[in-house]
């Protein structure tokens, strides 16, 4: 469960005002409206924000553009300073901490990956995954052995030597992701990283990001304005509307249960087959026989035609222990929109 898991980040009430005298505004209000903050020519770019980011989930902030994802990312990784509120990494208070602690702990303990970020045009494929090390002052044969490590790893062995301009815009963005992955981050920033891409790359980078995340179990917060997009990635989402985070819930809640119409208005068109997981919809254990067991967790779209095909129910089990069973009757049910779950 990821709740029980320990934290990583975690913020509360963040703001991030842009216009004249942003810092004053704040000391002397509680929680400015938009109205209040547009009289004064302000920009709420984030307005009270809070998240916690738990270890190893993929936490992912999701908004059309312009609803302040990026400034809060940048706020959260201190790339900017918030103009109020409370960011902890690790438990530690990201505010008070001094420059030079700061880039201490961008250099060893968060990675990040930009929309467009720049590969050195000079230094080859090794020479650019290796950089961050370099930057440490680590010798050159180890860097190159772990450069050469995260590289296989984004499935770019065999191009160490190539130079950026050789390579596709898909390969450039793996090669972003293995220098930040060099320094084996506790927290890794991915901000819209593969939004420049076409879009069976695309998928293509997703798939990818899922694998290295299966053997990494890295904690990652993940930005993206693709709603499609982050409930293939998501363990979690927040959903933000004009600088203020509106839900944040499972790719499944935000669905079945949306807290404003406006999420309801977002994730109408999903289809719910992939997001509704085998645990909601699970029927009462029967006596059997089964065809075979299932994860709680799978979602209903990755064991339609399985359990479609099969005249007997298959066993749900979540941690190991059998919670109840599914048939092709409710299988059904989630596709044609007729679950109970909701
Ligand atoms: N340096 C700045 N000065 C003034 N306004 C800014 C600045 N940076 C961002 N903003 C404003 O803050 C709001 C949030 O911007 P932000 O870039 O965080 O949104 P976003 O959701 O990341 O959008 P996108 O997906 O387009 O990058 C926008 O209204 C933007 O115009």
């Amino acid at each position: 469960m990821i709740m029980d898991r320990p934290v990583i980040l975690q913020c509360e009430d963040v703001w991030k005002l842009y216009g004249p005298g942003a810092e004053s505004f704040l000391a002397n209000r509680a929680r400015p409206t938009p109205d209040t903050l547009r009289a004064a020519h302000l920009v709420g770019a984030v307005r009270g924000a809070a998240l916690t980011v738990r270890k190893g989930e993929i936490f992912v902030i999701m908004g059309l553009s312009g609803s302040g994802k990026s400034t809060l990312l940048r706020c959260l990784a201190r790339l900017i300073d918030a103009s109020a509120g409370r960011v902890q990494f690790e438990g530690r208070d990201l505010l008070a901490m001094s420059e030079a602690e700061l880039i201490e702990l961008r250099r060893r303990k968060m990675g990040m990956v930009f929309q467009h970020f720049a590969l050195l045009p000079h230094l080859t494929v090794l020479e650019n995954a290796a950089f961050p090390l370099e930057v440490q002052g680590v010798d050159r044969a180890t860097r190159e052995a772990r450069a050469r490590d995260v590289l296989a790893l984004v499935g770019l062995a065999g191009r160490e030597g190539h130079y950026p301009r050789q390579l596709s815009g898909g390969q450039q963005q793996r090669v972003g992701i293995a220098r930040s992955l060099v320094v084996e981050p506790d927290l890794w920033f991915l901000d819209e990283p593969f939004s420049a891409l076409d879009p069976l790359i695309r998928r293509e980078m997703q798939d990818e990001l899922l694998r290295l995340q299966a053997r990494l179990q890295k904690t990652i917060l993940f930005i993206t304005h693709d709603f499609d997009e982050a409930i293939r990635l998501a363990d979690r989402i927040a959903v933000m509307k004009d600088g203020e985070i509106v839900q944040t819930a499972t790719p499944e809640d935000l669905v079945l249960h949306p807290a404003t119409a406006y999420v309801a208005e977002f994730t109408q068109h999903i289809p719910r087959a992939k997001v509704i997981r085998l645990a909601t919809v699970a029927q009462p254990l029967g006596a059997g026989p089964f065809a075979g067991d299932l994860a709680a967790d799978l979602r209903v779209a990755d064991v339609a035609d399985r359990v479609e095909a099969s005249a007997l129910p298959h066993r749900v089990l979540a941690d190991g222990k059998p919670i109840g069973q599914i048939s092709a009757r409710e299988v059904v049910d989630v596709l044609i929109g007729r679950e109970s779950a909701a």
